[in-house]
């Protein structure tokens, strides 16, 4: 689960659930648990979960796909995560509201947006579906929740393309997408799906009743998110303002996730950044998100610790986005007295081609470097010389405000910890498209870093 699921460490007590929703209580097995095989009792449990820790309003229908709470926030709470990386630093970014995101196949339950919207208070939704009876449902729940001015549900046909419903022309909104997400049908067939009921070796602890239109489309999750991946690159051709907007997927099987992530390194996208969702013991999830633009994620979305991935997810993570530069025993050593040697040996040896500064970390009594340059390897001896008279004519006040046209953006970061007495530098690589440069920029501080910490 993902770390913030407040589900992970307290799993709903379904007897205070009952009690605060009458609705669940004829469901309840001992006074404790509920009969998940079914579709009404599991259907009952989801609208209490909702309306109990969401605040959100809803009657499910039981022949329609049911929305699992702990599995739809996991993909909601590292939404949150790929938009948070951008606002950290390039300190000019305004990520004040609104912020707009696209739902692809919203469902009856139009369950992404009423949690988003619950979640965050600034998010707002276009929320699209072929499904006549998706879009009356959903809107009918959007109006029943009043968020009829943060929800915006439209029908579209199979052949339209996917972003096509874009809050452009709205008067109250932003012209582009910030996030689009989908959780697209698995199955390519009837005879697809059936099968894949067949394979499972486990018991069926829980029930998953759905329409063939929710769970089937032709070729699959994966044609579906081939497509998106084409349809997306498209409009960044036509339109270069889109490159900031995350475009993502939930995935209902691993192998999807190879070939979505192999379809995305051939056509050179290498700022995106897969998840792997794991639900008790049966039940696994997957994510992918990628983008145009330079912004780069930070380290713990692109190389997560926690929760730990499999190691056929491992295989599939995008270039890493941090690097130790130094590491070592520094007794008494203050972080910010080490982060200003960090900054006047970068300024000495590169002060004139990357704008450097000092800023204080959100919401903390600490320091953090940040630096930018218009262009990559801005540190090979050939660069200095091509283009030291060309950057002296861009004046300061320029420099300072360019983070939208720079080439190359790192943070650098000291960690002391006064009860170990280590110390250790680290490099978060901010902006840029290639990994390779970021490498190297790495192993060439690290030669001038470590010194710092030892001496
Ligand atoms: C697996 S359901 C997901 C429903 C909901 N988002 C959820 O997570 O519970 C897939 C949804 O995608 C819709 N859908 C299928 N093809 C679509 C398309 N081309 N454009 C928009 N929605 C589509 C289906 O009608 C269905 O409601």
């Amino acid at each position: 689960m993902h770390l913030r699921n407040p589900y992970t460490q307290n799993p709903p007590d379904f007897r205070a659930l009952a009690e605060s929703y009458v609705k669940l209580a004829k469901f309840l097995h001992d006074d404790a648990t509920i009969n998940f095989t079914d579709a009404e009792a599991v259907c009952a449990l989801t609208e209490a979960l909702l309306h109990k820790d969401f605040d959100i309003d809803i009657d499910l229908l039981p022949d329609r796909l049911c929305p699992r709470v702990a599995n739809r926030l996991n993909y909601i709470l590292w939404i949150q995560d790929l938009l948070d990386s951008d606002s950290y630093d390039f300190n000019t970014i305004n990520h004040s509201p609104p912020i707009w995101g696209l739902d692809i196949g919203t469902g009856t339950s139009c369950i992404y947006p009423l949690l988003g919207c619950r979640l965050r208070r600034n998010w707002h939704f276009i929320a699209t579906d072929i499904d006549d009876l998706a879009v009356s449902t959903a809107a009918k729940v959007v109006s029943r929740n009043k968020l009829t001015d943060r929800i915006f549900v439209f029908k579209t046909a199979p052949v339209d393309p996917f972003f096509a419903h874009h809050p452009r022309g709205e008067s109250h909104t932003n012209e582009y997408f910030h996030f689009t997400m989908c959780n697209p049908p698995f199955y390519s067939s009837s005879a697809d799906y059936n099968a894949s009921q067949t394979l499972k070796v486990t018991p069926a602890h829980s029930f998953t009743a759905a329409a063939p239109e929710e769970m089937i489309t032709p070729g699959g999750e994966v044609a579906f998110v081939k497509r998106m991946i084409n349809e997306s690159i498209e409009r960044f051709s036509k339109d270069a303002n889109t490159a900031n907007t995350w475009y993502t997927s939930m995935l209902g099987k691993l192998d999807s996730l190879k070939v979505v992530v192999s379809k995305l390194r051939k056509h050179g996208i290498s700022n995106y950044a897969v998840a792997e969702f794991i639900q008790g013991q049966f039940t696994r999830r997957w994510a992918v998100a990628w983008r145009f633009g330079g912004r780069r994620l930070v380290p713990e979305i692109t190389r997560p610790v926690e929760p730990v991935l499999s190691a056929a997810v491992r295989g599939l993570l995008p270039p890493a986005t941090g690097c130790i530069l130094s590491s070592g025993h520094a007794k008494g050593i203050k972080d910010n007295h080490l982060l200003d040697k960090v900054l006047s040996t970068l300024k000495n040896d590169f002060g004139e081609f990357i704008h450097l500064e000092k800023l204080s970390q959100p919401n903390s009594d600490k320091y953090y470097i940040t630096g930018y340059s218009r262009e990559g390897n801005v540190w090979s001896r050939k660069f200095r010389r091509n283009k030291r008279r060309e950057f002296e004519e861009v004046d300061h006040v320029e420099r300072s405000r360019m983070p939208e046209a720079i080439g190359f953006g790192f943070r650098i970061f000291v960690d002391y910890s006064v009860k170990t007495e280590m110390c250790q530098c680290i490099i978060h690589w901010s902006y840029g498209s290639d990994p390779i440069i970021f490498e190297s920029f790495c192993g060439m501080l690290k030669d001038r870093i470590q010194p710092l910490v030892s001496s």
